[in-house]
């Protein structure tokens, strides 16, 4: 049963008002046999409501599983991944969909944008596509944060990679979805447009309240987050509130180095 205790002002309990999205002993398991891979083992985690959340890494840790896992993209083996209140292995197909176009956002390293509508129809289409009507002053003012105010008519191939990207990212925020969950969102950009791209992706969770959950490889890119997870062997091992990049870079080496050992 939920307890019932009124949270206090300056430690906000994890009670499900807080809470985005969450992972309880979330297990997946790839293949069988000899091609068993163990993805995620047991893995706890929660991402707070308007919180940026990077997820951290080796290569092969589990990051985009645990990702898309709690998108609904993928099938949990066991356990619970949840949004809001909603756990998603409860969904049948229809469900899922629905709850995927209404309540999550993605940005995905290749923008996916479509290259016959223009910059302000690739924004709208999610709410287009699902028969919503268009808050034309939350676009109005998603559009102007991302800076893309002057480049609306303009088709994808018109604009440069990081103008592409936040036109991505404007998608993702003008629905004002739940939870965005981003995968290496920069990782295509120069670092002055992947910086810029982080910003507003920061500044949507300062200003709008939205939830971000990012998976990256980059400590700069996670010093732009509120809190760092790390995964190792398909586990979160450590956490990190506050990062700066440096001490993620620091955190990250301390892993290597316990992983030679081991
Ligand atoms: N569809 C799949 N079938 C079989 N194994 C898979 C599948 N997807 C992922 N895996 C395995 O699960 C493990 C975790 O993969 P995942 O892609 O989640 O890692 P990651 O941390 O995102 O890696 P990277 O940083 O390289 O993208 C890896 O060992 C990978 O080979």
């Amino acid at each position: 049963m939920p307890h019932t205790a009124v949270p206090h002002p300056a430690f906000p309990s994890s009670t499900t008002a807080s809470v985005a999205a969450r992972a309880t002993g979330l297990s997946k398991v790839y293949g069988q046999g000899e091609t068993r891979v163990v993805a995620l083992d047991s893995v706890d985690v929660e991402f707070g409501r308007a919180r940026f959340t990077a997820i951290m890494g080796p290569s092969g840790s589990g990051k985009s599983t645990l990702m898309h896992c709690m998108a609904g993209l993928d099938s949990v083996t066991s356990g619970s991944a949840r949004i809001g209140d909603v756990e998603l292995a409860a969904l049948n197909d229809k469900q899922l969909t629905r709850l995927r176009r209404d309540k999550i956002g993605f940005i995905f390293q290749a923008f996916n944008l479509l290259p016959t509508l223009t910059a302000q129809e690739n924004i709208t289409l999610p709410m287009d596509i699902a028969g919503r009507r268009v808050d034309r002053e939350w676009v109005g003012r998603v559009v102007e944060t991302v800076g893309l105010s002057g480049r609306l008519s303009h088709r994808p191939a018109q604009l440069s990679g990081g103008q592409q990207q936040r036109v991505a990212v404007a998608r993702a925020l003008a629905a004002q979805p739940e939870i965005i969950f981003a995968d290496e969102p920069t990782g295509n950009l120069d670092s002055r447009s992947g910086a810029e791209v982080l910003g507003f992706l920061r500044e949507s969770v300062r200003a709008m309240d939205q939830t971000v959950v990012m998976v990256t490889h980059d400590p700069v890119a996670a010093a732009f987050a509120d809190r760092v997870v790390f995964l190792a062997d398909g586990r979160i091992v450590d956490e990190l509130a506050g990062p700066t990049a440096d001490t993620v870079l620091d955190r990250m080496r301390r892993f290597e180095a316990a992983g030679r050992t081991s």
